[in-house]
């Protein structure tokens, strides 16, 4: 991974495309999704979408038993996904979901064409020992993350897009977040 100072993002491909209300907070298992994406919503005092709570009893246990999701296991979910950003839009939404490939990235800006992407890059190895370190409390298995670096399709030079590394301090990642989407609102009220 590019060598960063502590307080800058990887990069951003931000205004004027960039929306300000609908953002989604995507990258691997264990890049801190939830956990970012949670926080960034309570902050903006906008509503938080869990990716994972809209995923179907089948795909729970695929995953669970540690078999790596098709394109068509992810193909309803996604939809329900775009469904609900556009449902929640205007009045300021974050969705964590893993969003791994261009295509999965394109359905979901169907719904909601201006859509931001929060892209949280972790290393093979830190994700492995999060989501080891996570243990039952999870469904997802770290055997599971060698798939999902597999499926990653990296959002470079796709607009609206903030790329930050996830090995950042929370309060960095958060404070890294909300100042781009300050920035862009302004870029948009201009
Ligand atoms: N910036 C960070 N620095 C250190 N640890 C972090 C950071 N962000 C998240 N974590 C920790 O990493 C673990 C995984 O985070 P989280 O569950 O948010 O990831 P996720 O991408 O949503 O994963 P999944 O898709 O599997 O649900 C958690 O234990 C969380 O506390
Ligand atoms: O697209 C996928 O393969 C899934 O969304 C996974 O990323 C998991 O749901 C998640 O990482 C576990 O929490």
């Amino acid at each position: 991974m590019q060598k960063i100072a502590l307080s800058s993002p990887v990069g951003d491909t931000g205004a004027p495309d960039c929306p300000s209300r609908a953002v989604v907070v995507m990258g691997v298992s264990g890049s801190g999704k939830s956990t970012v994406g949670e926080r960034l919503a309570l902050r903006q005092g906008w509503i938080f979408i869990e990716g994972d709570a809209f995923h179907s009893k089948q795909n729970h246990a695929k995953m669970q038993a540690g078999t790596p999701l098709t394109d068509e296991d992810r193909e309803s979910w996604l939809e329900a996904l775009g469904r609900e950003l556009a449902r929640h839009a205007a009045a300021g939404v974050v969705l964590s979901c893993s969003a791994l490939k261009r295509a999965y990235r394109q359905r979901l800006r169907a719904h909601v064409p201006d859509l931001a992407f929060i892209w949280l890059e972790v290393g093979r190895d830190e994700a492995r020992q999060r989501v080891a370190s996570r243990g039952e409390r999870h469904f997802f298995p770290a055997a599971l993350i060698d798939s999902q670096f597999a499926a990653l399709e990296p959002p470079h030079d796709e607009a609206g897009l903030l790329h930050l590394d996830s090995e950042h301090p929370l309060e960095a990642l958060l404070a890294q977040a909300a100042e781009w989407l300050q920035r862009n609102s302004h870029a948009h009220d201009a």
